[in-house]
């Protein structure tokens, strides 16, 4: 016999554990604990307990899975008419809405509970505050009803680095803030980028999304706003803020070049899908590497670095 081979009572468990897996939205979970990170990193002056960092990680993974499976049960009608979210556990029948609501709350008060215990209250109504606002805010009152709902909506998303900066500080400082604010306009080129690839199915189940609704020129005319207002932004951290040096500057610089250049191309062929699609995947890469880039930039060893760089310009500036 070769391979292993499962009881009929272990495929049907795996296959239950898998549903409800998929009902977190799991792909999205790693960026937004990335963000925390980042957060906690700075926050942190580069030195933080890996013991706190994982507490916290994880506390994030479960609000952040409870929103979503929160998420999946409200929006259980339009995706079950959607071909994309078709197979989503609750509309093709794998999990009952009720569990998954059992669920989601268990993962809630899992997650609050985590954060108040072993991090601090702050950071534990934060996180409560992000599954609050996203279910509440985005998806019951504005994902139907707004062109606007992912702007406001952002909110939500943007919180895990407060989230973060609160577990390590105990308060929230301008930088935290700072960090919110980039997410939060950083969020529309992410979204409205994916929306016009997938606005037929939005428009089929009547979702206002800005594509549906404005069309494609409006959209890429907002993708380009945001782009040009977040890069100067995730410039603050260096300047007025100074929590940043010139390692993140240049990962500032190159990423936001980029952000801009490809939300500019956009803005000249707004129907084309290819590019949508690549500023979409663009926008990911974004954000994960101007995160890299905060931490490298205060690790001790670019401190070292920086002082010596900064040292040579300014003898070679004064020679000159
Ligand atoms: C209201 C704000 C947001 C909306 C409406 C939104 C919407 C979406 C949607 C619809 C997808 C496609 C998911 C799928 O096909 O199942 C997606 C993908 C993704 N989003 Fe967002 N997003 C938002 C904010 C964020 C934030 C704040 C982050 C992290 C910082 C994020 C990270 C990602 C990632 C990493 C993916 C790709 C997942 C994959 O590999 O398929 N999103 N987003
Ligand atoms: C602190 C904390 C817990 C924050 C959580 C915030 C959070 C879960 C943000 C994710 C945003 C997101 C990926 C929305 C998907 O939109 P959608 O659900 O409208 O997408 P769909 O069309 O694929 O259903």
């Amino acid at each position: 016999m070769t391979g292993t081979t499962f009881s009929p009572l272990h495929e049907n468990f795996l296959a239950v554990i898998k549903s409800y897996y998929q009902l977190t939205k799991p792909r999205i979970i790693p960026l937004l604990l990335i963000t925390t990170a980042a957060a906690m990193w700075i926050a942190g002056k580069g030195q933080v307990d890996p013991r706190q960092v994982l507490i916290v990680l994880l506390g994030g993974t479960l609000a952040a899975a409870s929103a979503q499976t929160f998420n999946c049960v409200y929006d259980r009608d339009i995706d079950y008419e959607m071909l994309r979210t078709r197979s989503r556990p609750i509309p093709s029948g794998r999990v009952h809405p009720r569990h998954a609501i059992v669920f989601a709350c268990i993962l809630g008060i899992l997650s609050f509970t985590l954060f108040a215990v072993f991090v601090n209250l702050l950071s534990a109504l934060l996180a409560l505050c992000g599954i609050g606002f996203y279910m509440l805010v985005y998806t019951h009152w504005l994902k139907r009803t707004s062109t606007q709902n992912i702007v406001i909506g952002g909110a939500a998303g943007s919180i895990p680095p407060l989230v973060g900066w609160a577990a390590v500080t105990g308060d929230l400082s301008w930088t935290a803030w700072l960090l919110f604010l980039t997410i939060f306009l950083w969020t529309p080129p992410h979204f409205w980028a994916l929306a016009l690839m997938i606005r037929d199915d939005y428009a089929q189940v009547n979702i206002p999304m800005l594509p549906v609704v404005k069309g494609e020129e409006t959209t890429v005319k907002q993708i380009w706003l945001y782009t040009l207002l977040v890069v100067p932004v995730s410039f603050l951290l260096i300047y007025p803020l100074g929590e940043a040096g010139i390692v993140y500057g240049f990962f500032a610089t190159i990423l936001g070049g980029i952000f801009i250049r490809k939300a500019w191309q956009l803005q000249q062929a707004p129907q084309d899908k290819q590019l949508a699609k690549s500023m979409f995947k663009y926008s990911i890469l974004y954000m994960m590497l101007l995160c890299t880039g905060m931490v490298v930039d205060s690790l001790p060893a670019m401190h070292q670095i920086t002082a010596t760089v900064v040292e040579y310009l300014s003898s070679f500036a004064c020679n000159a």
